[in-house]
């Protein structure tokens, strides 16, 4: 028996649709890192660890599509109800029994993370993996039963609106991962720069 979830099982999701308010209001996902956007960065990293990979974006949605990849808005996308409204919108659009969220700018996320969340999942009898890096939860790195999109739904339509509180209403395995540089995220301009000095290709 093997403990795995085949990869054409997972669906990626690149959550792309935040304001950006400590970039200055820019769509981080297109500001550019070691001469890309960041959100081809993660693409990169994302796609051979799924089947299949949507984006969810607020705007500049045609640039996106642009790339050649499904892309989903917020429900209400002036809203910015934070990233289970993406969750949400990748939940519904998914046709794959698992759903695989990374944020569009943590360009060096571990190439490993599907398989690693996956095996979590099979071994137990959960229905969420995140991964911890550093003592550090990172729920923007979730992986999910699709089956949960309802219950995601009925979450936001009462108000609740932080990754954590909704996970912690399902089983979750928990994953440890050695590289913390692999989940760093990229908030303001200065993190632009120092994430490229840091950290070597
Ligand atoms: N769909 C959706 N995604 C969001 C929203 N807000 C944040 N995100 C995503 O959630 C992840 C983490 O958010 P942050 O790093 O805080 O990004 P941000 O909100 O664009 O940046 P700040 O405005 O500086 O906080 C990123 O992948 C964002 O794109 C939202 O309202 N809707
Ligand atoms: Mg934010």
């Amino acid at each position: 028996m093997s403990h795995a979830i085949a990869v054409a099982d997972i669906t990626g999701l690149i959550l792309a649709g935040g304001r950006g308010s400590r970039m200055g209001g820019v769509d981080k996902g297109l500001q550019p890192w070691r001469g890309q956007p960041l959100a081809r960065q993660v693409l990169q990293r994302l796609r051979p660890q799924v089947g299949t990979v949507l984006l969810n974006a607020n705007r500049h949605v045609e640039v996106y599509r642009g790339w050649g990849l499904p892309v989903l808005t917020d429900a209400a996308p002036d809203e910015f109800s934070g990233p289970l409204a993406g969750f949400l919108a990748g939940l519904q659009a998914c046709v794959t029994p698992y759903l695989l969220t990374a944020p569009c700018d943590s360009p060096l996320l571990p190439t490993d993370l599907a398989a690693r969340l996956g095996a979590a999942l099979m071994e137990s009898s959960a229905r969420i993996a995140l991964p911890r890096a550093g003592g550090r939860l990172q729920p923007v790195f979730c992986l999910m039963e699709a089956s949960l999109r309802d219950d995601l739904g009925a979450f936001l339509q009462s108000g609740g609106r932080k990754i954590e509180h909704w996970t912690a209403q399902h089983p979750t395995a928990i994953v440890d991962f050695d590289d913390t540089h692999a989940f760093e995220n990229i908030n303001t301009p200065d993190d632009l720069q120092r994430l490229d000095a840091d950290v070597s290709p």
